[in-house]
Protein backbone atom coordinates (compact mmCIF):
# COMPACT_ATOMS: atom_id res chain seq x y z
CA UNK A 1 0.00 0.00 0.00
CA UNK A 2 1.24 3.40 -0.60
CA UNK A 3 0.23 6.88 -0.19
CA UNK A 4 0.28 9.47 -3.18
CA UNK A 5 -0.11 12.89 -2.83
CA UNK A 6 -0.17 15.50 -5.02
CA UNK A 7 -1.82 18.44 -4.71
CA UNK A 8 -1.97 22.54 -4.46
CA UNK A 9 -3.88 24.63 -2.20
CA UNK A 10 -3.74 28.62 -1.07
CA UNK A 11 -4.74 29.64 1.81
CA UNK A 12 -4.20 33.46 2.40
CA UNK A 13 -0.64 34.39 1.68
CA UNK A 14 0.51 31.04 2.04
CA UNK A 15 0.76 28.90 -1.27
CA UNK A 16 0.67 25.28 -0.73
CA UNK A 17 2.54 22.95 -3.54
CA UNK A 18 3.73 19.45 -2.21
CA UNK A 19 4.10 15.96 -4.54
CA UNK A 20 5.69 13.26 -2.37
CA UNK A 21 4.75 9.28 -1.31
CA UNK A 22 4.57 7.16 1.40
CA UNK A 23 4.96 3.37 1.23
CA UNK A 24 4.69 0.92 4.02
CA UNK A 25 6.87 1.94 6.69
CA UNK A 26 7.52 5.32 8.52
CA UNK A 27 7.30 8.31 6.65
CA UNK A 28 8.33 11.51 8.64
CA UNK A 29 7.10 14.59 7.06
CA UNK A 30 9.27 16.77 8.77
CA UNK A 31 9.64 20.82 8.93
CA UNK A 32 9.82 24.31 10.64
CA UNK A 33 6.68 25.29 12.33
CA UNK A 34 4.95 27.11 9.69
CA UNK A 35 6.22 24.52 7.06
CA UNK A 36 2.98 23.13 5.80
CA UNK A 37 3.03 20.27 7.95
CA UNK A 38 -0.72 20.14 9.61
CA UNK A 39 -2.20 21.49 6.16
CA UNK A 40 -1.10 18.27 4.41
CA UNK A 41 -2.03 15.88 7.23
CA UNK A 42 -5.66 17.87 6.66
CA UNK A 43 -5.54 17.78 3.16
CA UNK A 44 -4.88 13.55 3.67
CA UNK A 45 -7.26 13.61 6.29
CA UNK A 46 -10.65 15.21 4.35
CA UNK A 47 -10.55 18.48 6.45
CA UNK A 48 -9.17 20.50 4.00
CA UNK A 49 -10.10 20.62 -0.14
CA UNK A 50 -7.16 21.18 -1.96
CA UNK A 51 -7.43 23.58 -4.98
CA UNK A 52 -6.33 21.44 -7.35
CA UNK A 53 -4.22 17.74 -7.43
CA UNK A 54 -4.89 14.16 -5.85
CA UNK A 55 -4.31 12.03 -3.20
CA UNK A 56 -4.63 8.60 -3.41
CA UNK A 57 -3.66 5.19 -1.03
CA UNK A 58 -3.43 1.92 -2.47
CA UNK A 59 -4.26 3.13 -5.90
CA UNK A 60 -8.28 4.06 -4.60
CA UNK A 61 -8.66 7.85 -4.64
CA UNK A 62 -9.35 9.71 -1.44
CA UNK A 63 -9.42 13.47 -3.31
CA UNK A 64 -9.30 13.73 -7.29
CA UNK A 65 -10.27 17.53 -7.72
CA UNK A 66 -10.37 16.98 -11.41
CA UNK A 67 -12.78 13.91 -10.89
CA UNK A 68 -14.92 15.87 -8.24
CA UNK A 69 -13.91 13.13 -5.48
CA UNK A 70 -13.24 13.98 -2.04
CA UNK A 71 -14.17 11.13 0.03
CA UNK A 72 -15.47 12.13 3.91
CA UNK A 73 -12.75 11.52 6.09
CA UNK A 74 -15.20 8.48 7.56
CA UNK A 75 -14.51 7.26 4.57
CA UNK A 76 -10.83 7.74 4.50
CA UNK A 77 -9.85 4.82 6.45
CA UNK A 78 -7.44 6.44 8.63
CA UNK A 79 -5.67 6.14 11.71
CA UNK A 80 -5.02 9.18 13.45
CA UNK A 81 -2.72 9.87 16.67
CA UNK A 82 -2.40 13.06 17.47
CA UNK A 83 -0.39 15.11 20.03
CA UNK A 84 -2.79 14.80 23.00
CA UNK A 85 -4.33 11.18 22.76
CA UNK A 86 -7.77 12.61 23.34
CA UNK A 87 -9.38 9.74 24.96
CA UNK A 88 -12.23 9.73 26.48
CA UNK A 89 -12.16 10.01 30.34
CA UNK A 90 -15.30 8.43 31.55
CA UNK A 91 -14.24 5.14 30.06
CA UNK A 92 -11.93 2.56 30.32
CA UNK A 93 -8.53 1.46 28.58
CA UNK A 94 -10.09 -1.62 26.76
CA UNK A 95 -13.58 0.71 25.90
CA UNK A 96 -11.66 3.23 24.75
CA UNK A 97 -9.42 0.97 22.67
CA UNK A 98 -12.46 -1.15 21.14
CA UNK A 99 -14.16 2.64 20.13
CA UNK A 100 -12.34 2.35 17.32
CA UNK A 101 -13.32 -0.51 16.18
CA UNK A 102 -16.74 1.10 15.48
CA UNK A 103 -15.16 3.24 12.80
CA UNK A 104 -13.77 -0.41 11.10
CA UNK A 105 -16.20 -0.97 7.88
CA UNK A 106 -18.12 -4.39 7.96
CA UNK A 107 -15.73 -7.45 6.92
CA UNK A 108 -12.65 -5.51 7.53
CA UNK A 109 -9.80 -7.63 8.47
CA UNK A 110 -7.32 -6.70 10.97
CA UNK A 111 -5.65 -7.08 14.55
CA UNK A 112 -7.91 -8.18 17.28
CA UNK A 113 -7.53 -6.14 20.19
CA UNK A 114 -5.56 -8.93 22.38
CA UNK A 115 -2.65 -8.53 19.46
CA UNK A 116 -2.78 -4.95 19.60
CA UNK A 117 -2.51 -5.16 23.66
CA UNK A 118 0.08 -7.26 23.43
CA UNK A 119 2.00 -5.20 20.74
CA UNK A 120 2.00 -1.89 22.38
CA UNK A 121 2.28 -3.21 26.13
CA UNK A 122 -1.53 -2.15 26.88
CA UNK A 123 -2.79 -5.60 28.24
CA UNK A 124 -1.83 -4.59 32.31
CA UNK A 125 -3.83 -1.36 31.45
CA UNK A 126 -7.05 -2.56 30.11
CA UNK A 127 -9.20 -2.18 33.25
CA UNK A 128 -7.96 1.22 33.97
CA UNK A 129 -9.14 4.77 32.81
CA UNK A 130 -7.21 7.35 31.00
CA UNK A 131 -6.81 9.60 33.95
CA UNK A 132 -4.98 7.50 35.97
CA UNK A 133 -2.05 7.11 33.17
CA UNK A 134 0.93 7.96 32.28
CA UNK A 135 1.19 10.46 29.43
CA UNK A 136 3.08 7.32 27.27
CA UNK A 137 0.44 4.88 28.32
CA UNK A 138 -1.95 7.39 26.94
CA UNK A 139 -0.39 7.62 23.61
CA UNK A 140 0.21 3.99 23.20
CA UNK A 141 -3.57 3.51 24.33
CA UNK A 142 -4.40 6.38 21.03
CA UNK A 143 -2.02 4.06 18.99
CA UNK A 144 -4.40 1.11 20.08
CA UNK A 145 -7.04 2.64 19.42
CA UNK A 146 -6.14 3.90 15.96
CA UNK A 147 -5.04 0.38 14.71
CA UNK A 148 -8.61 -0.96 15.25
CA UNK A 149 -10.76 0.87 13.25
CA UNK A 150 -8.70 -1.26 10.77
CA UNK A 151 -6.96 1.72 8.96
CA UNK A 152 -5.80 1.64 6.11
CA UNK A 153 -2.99 3.92 6.64
CA UNK A 154 -1.91 5.83 10.10
CA UNK A 155 -1.52 9.37 10.50
CA UNK A 156 0.82 10.73 13.57
CA UNK A 157 0.73 14.11 14.10
CA UNK A 158 3.65 14.66 16.58
CA UNK A 159 2.85 11.92 18.84
CA UNK A 160 5.33 12.46 21.15
CA UNK A 161 5.68 15.92 21.40
CA UNK A 162 3.79 16.34 24.42
CA UNK A 163 5.74 13.98 26.18
CA UNK A 164 9.26 14.51 28.74
CA UNK A 165 12.19 12.83 27.42
CA UNK A 166 11.72 9.74 30.16
CA UNK A 167 8.26 9.43 28.43
CA UNK A 168 9.48 9.98 24.84
CA UNK A 169 12.32 6.71 25.72
CA UNK A 170 9.32 4.66 26.73
CA UNK A 171 7.11 4.95 23.88
CA UNK A 172 10.12 4.65 20.90
CA UNK A 173 10.58 1.11 21.12
CA UNK A 174 6.41 0.45 20.71
CA UNK A 175 6.73 2.91 17.81
CA UNK A 176 9.47 0.65 16.06
CA UNK A 177 7.62 -2.55 16.48
CA UNK A 178 4.44 -1.02 15.28
CA UNK A 179 6.69 0.13 12.26
CA UNK A 180 8.48 -3.40 11.70
CA UNK A 181 5.23 -5.58 12.54
CA UNK A 182 2.57 -3.56 10.72
CA UNK A 183 2.42 -3.46 7.30
CA UNK A 184 0.80 0.36 7.26
CA UNK A 185 2.45 3.46 5.56
CA UNK A 186 2.60 5.63 8.55
CA UNK A 187 3.05 9.38 8.35
CA UNK A 188 4.65 10.68 10.96
CA UNK A 189 4.61 14.23 11.28
CA UNK A 190 7.55 15.92 13.98
CA UNK A 191 10.45 18.36 13.85
CA UNK A 192 12.49 16.22 15.91
CA UNK A 193 15.51 15.73 13.82
CA UNK A 194 16.28 12.50 17.28
CA UNK A 195 12.52 10.88 16.48
CA UNK A 196 13.28 11.33 12.52
CA UNK A 197 16.62 9.63 12.36
CA UNK A 198 15.57 6.85 15.18
CA UNK A 199 11.92 5.99 13.31
CA UNK A 200 11.92 7.04 9.60
CA UNK A 201 12.79 5.13 6.59
CA UNK A 202 11.78 8.17 4.55
CA UNK A 203 11.96 11.71 5.22
CA UNK A 204 9.96 14.51 3.49
CA UNK A 205 11.28 17.99 4.00
CA UNK A 206 8.68 20.38 3.62
CA UNK A 207 9.87 24.18 3.95
CA UNK A 208 7.77 27.11 3.16
CA UNK A 209 5.04 25.05 1.40
CA UNK A 210 7.12 22.76 -0.78
CA UNK A 211 9.25 19.58 -0.54
CA UNK A 212 12.29 20.82 -0.37
CA UNK A 213 13.81 17.10 -0.57
CA UNK A 214 11.95 13.25 0.09
CA UNK A 215 14.17 9.96 -0.05
CA UNK A 216 15.61 7.17 2.26
CA UNK A 217 16.21 8.69 5.46
CA UNK A 218 19.95 7.93 5.16
CA UNK A 219 20.10 9.80 2.05
CA UNK A 220 17.96 12.85 3.08
CA UNK A 221 19.30 13.63 6.53
CA UNK A 222 23.10 13.03 5.50
CA UNK A 223 22.41 15.84 2.49
CA UNK A 224 24.54 18.55 3.35
CA UNK A 225 21.86 20.61 1.46
CA UNK A 226 19.62 20.02 4.16
CA UNK A 227 21.44 21.69 7.05
CA UNK A 228 19.28 24.88 6.74
CA UNK A 229 15.96 22.39 7.25
CA UNK A 230 17.51 20.19 9.83
CA UNK A 231 19.36 22.38 12.14
CA UNK A 232 23.25 22.82 11.83
CA UNK A 233 23.68 21.45 16.08
CA UNK A 234 20.74 18.33 15.02
CA UNK A 235 22.73 17.50 11.37
CA UNK A 236 24.23 14.40 11.12
CA UNK A 237 23.83 11.05 9.07
CA UNK A 238 22.42 7.68 9.93
CA UNK A 239 24.11 4.55 9.46
CA UNK A 240 22.68 1.01 9.19
CA UNK A 241 24.96 -1.39 10.84
CA UNK A 242 25.20 -4.84 12.43
CA UNK A 243 25.86 -5.40 15.93
CA UNK A 244 28.78 -7.64 16.08
CA UNK A 245 29.59 -8.05 19.72
CA UNK A 246 29.76 -7.08 23.26
CA UNK A 247 32.97 -6.69 25.34
CA UNK A 248 33.69 -7.21 28.13
CA UNK A 249 34.71 -3.71 28.76
CA UNK A 250 31.14 -2.27 28.24
CA UNK A 251 32.05 -1.56 24.13
CA UNK A 252 29.54 -2.64 21.41
CA UNK A 253 31.48 -3.74 18.13
CA UNK A 254 29.39 -2.59 15.23
CA UNK A 255 29.75 -3.37 11.22
CA UNK A 256 29.03 -0.40 8.82
CA UNK A 257 29.98 -0.87 5.55
CA UNK A 258 32.76 1.27 5.82
CA UNK A 259 34.61 -1.09 8.96
CA UNK A 260 33.81 -1.11 12.66
CA UNK A 261 32.44 1.23 14.89
CA UNK A 262 33.02 0.72 18.96
CA UNK A 263 29.80 2.21 21.20
CA UNK A 264 28.88 2.32 24.53
CA UNK A 265 27.20 -1.16 25.39
CA UNK A 266 24.33 -1.22 23.02
CA UNK A 267 21.53 -3.99 23.35
CA UNK A 268 20.83 -6.38 20.62
CA UNK A 269 22.49 -10.11 19.96
CA UNK A 270 25.38 -10.40 17.45
CA UNK A 271 23.74 -10.24 13.59
CA UNK A 272 21.06 -7.41 14.73
CA UNK A 273 20.52 -5.10 12.32
CA UNK A 274 20.12 -1.38 14.09
CA UNK A 275 20.81 1.94 12.81
CA UNK A 276 23.45 4.56 14.14
CA UNK A 277 22.67 7.83 14.46
CA UNK A 278 26.19 10.42 13.83
CA UNK A 279 26.43 13.85 14.21
CA UNK A 280 27.84 16.09 11.82
CA UNK A 281 29.66 17.95 15.08
CA UNK A 282 30.83 14.77 16.13
CA UNK A 283 32.87 13.53 13.00
CA UNK A 284 36.62 15.28 12.82
CA UNK A 285 38.55 14.74 9.63
CA UNK A 286 42.21 13.92 9.10
CA UNK A 287 43.93 13.43 6.01
CA UNK A 288 45.96 10.60 6.81
CA UNK A 289 45.19 7.60 9.26
CA UNK A 290 45.84 9.18 12.62
CA UNK A 291 47.83 7.68 15.18
CA UNK A 292 48.36 7.94 19.30
CA UNK A 293 44.67 8.94 19.21
CA UNK A 294 42.26 8.00 22.07
CA UNK A 295 39.22 8.13 19.39
CA UNK A 296 38.28 4.50 18.76
CA UNK A 297 36.34 4.33 15.77
CA UNK A 298 38.25 5.58 12.32
CA UNK A 299 36.39 5.08 9.03
CA UNK A 300 38.19 5.30 6.17
CA UNK A 301 36.62 7.40 2.98
CA UNK A 302 36.17 10.02 0.13
CA UNK A 303 34.89 13.49 0.34
CA UNK A 304 31.66 13.67 -1.31
CA UNK A 305 30.76 17.83 -0.78
CA UNK A 306 31.99 20.59 0.72
CA UNK A 307 29.27 22.69 1.56
CA UNK A 308 30.16 26.10 3.48
CA UNK A 309 27.70 27.75 6.31
CA UNK A 310 27.05 31.24 6.74
CA UNK A 311 29.82 31.24 9.94
CA UNK A 312 33.33 30.03 9.89
CA UNK A 313 31.82 26.49 9.66
CA UNK A 314 31.43 23.73 6.38
CA UNK A 315 29.68 20.42 6.22
CA UNK A 316 31.87 17.60 4.56
CA UNK A 317 29.73 15.02 3.31
CA UNK A 318 31.81 11.64 2.91
CA UNK A 319 31.51 8.13 1.55
CA UNK A 320 32.33 5.58 3.82
CA UNK A 321 31.56 2.04 2.14
CA UNK A 322 28.07 2.45 1.15
CA UNK A 323 27.49 4.93 3.44
CA UNK A 324 27.54 8.55 4.08
CA UNK A 325 28.56 10.81 7.08
CA UNK A 326 28.29 14.39 7.67
CA UNK A 327 31.36 15.91 9.44
CA UNK A 328 31.17 19.38 10.54
CA UNK A 329 34.76 21.43 10.49
CA UNK A 330 35.42 25.25 10.00
CA UNK A 331 36.40 26.33 6.72
CA UNK A 332 40.31 26.92 8.16
CA UNK A 333 40.45 23.20 9.12
CA UNK A 334 39.48 22.37 5.59
CA UNK A 335 41.39 24.84 3.88
CA UNK A 336 44.46 23.14 6.19
CA UNK A 337 43.98 20.06 5.21
CA UNK A 338 43.38 20.32 1.10
CA UNK A 339 40.04 18.39 1.18
CA UNK A 340 38.08 18.49 -2.31
CA UNK A 341 35.43 16.60 -3.36
CA UNK A 342 36.99 12.67 -4.22
CA UNK A 343 39.76 13.10 -1.76
CA UNK A 344 40.26 10.37 0.34
CA UNK A 345 39.51 10.73 4.44
CA UNK A 346 39.21 9.20 7.62
CA UNK A 347 36.71 10.10 9.87
CA UNK A 348 37.08 9.96 13.21
CA UNK A 349 34.04 9.62 15.72
CA UNK A 350 34.50 9.71 19.86
CA UNK A 351 32.87 6.56 20.87
CA UNK A 352 30.83 8.50 23.97
CA UNK A 353 30.11 11.16 21.70
CA UNK A 354 27.31 8.39 20.36
CA UNK A 355 24.24 7.89 22.90
CA UNK A 356 22.75 4.56 23.69
CA UNK A 357 19.81 6.52 22.29
CA UNK A 358 21.32 6.55 19.10
CA UNK A 359 21.23 3.50 18.22
CA UNK A 360 18.31 1.92 16.96
CA UNK A 361 16.22 -1.33 15.96
CA UNK A 362 16.30 -0.71 12.21
N1 LIG B 1 -6.99 28.90 7.21
C1 LIG B 1 -5.85 29.53 6.95
N2 LIG B 1 -5.85 30.73 6.34
C2 LIG B 1 -4.71 31.37 6.07
N3 LIG B 1 -3.49 30.90 6.36
C3 LIG B 1 -3.43 29.70 6.96
C4 LIG B 1 -4.60 28.96 7.30
N4 LIG B 1 -4.21 27.80 7.89
C5 LIG B 1 -2.86 27.83 7.94
N5 LIG B 1 -2.39 28.96 7.39
C6 LIG B 1 -0.98 29.31 7.21
O1 LIG B 1 -0.37 28.28 6.46
C7 LIG B 1 0.98 28.08 6.90
C8 LIG B 1 1.26 26.62 7.21
O2 LIG B 1 0.57 26.25 8.39
P1 LIG B 1 0.64 24.78 8.98
O3 LIG B 1 -0.16 24.77 10.25
O4 LIG B 1 0.24 23.81 7.94
O5 LIG B 1 2.19 24.61 9.29
P2 LIG B 1 2.94 23.52 10.20
O6 LIG B 1 4.16 23.13 9.46
O7 LIG B 1 2.00 22.44 10.58
O8 LIG B 1 3.32 24.36 11.47
P3 LIG B 1 3.33 23.91 13.03
O9 LIG B 1 4.44 22.92 13.16
O10 LIG B 1 3.59 25.20 13.74
O11 LIG B 1 1.95 23.35 13.32
C9 LIG B 1 1.19 29.02 8.07
O12 LIG B 1 1.85 30.18 7.58
C10 LIG B 1 -0.22 29.35 8.51
O13 LIG B 1 -0.26 30.62 9.11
Amino acid sequence: MSLEVDFRHRQGDFALAVAFDAPDGITALFGRSGAGKTSVVNAIAGLLAPDAGRITLGGTALFDRAARCNLPTWRRRLGYVFQDGRLFPHLSVRQNMTYGQRFAPRGATGPTLDSVAELLGIAPLLDRRPGGLSGGEKQRVAIGRALLSRPRMLLMDEPLAALDEARKAEILPYLERLRDETALPILYVSHSVAEVARLASRVVVLENGHVARAGPAEQVLSDPGMVHQIGLREAGAVLPATVARHHADGLTELAVSGGRLFLPLTKGAPGTAVRVRVLAQDVMLARSAPVGLSALNILPGKVVSLRDGDGPGVMVQIACGDDLLLARITRRSAQALGLAPDGPVFAVIKTVAIARSDVSRS
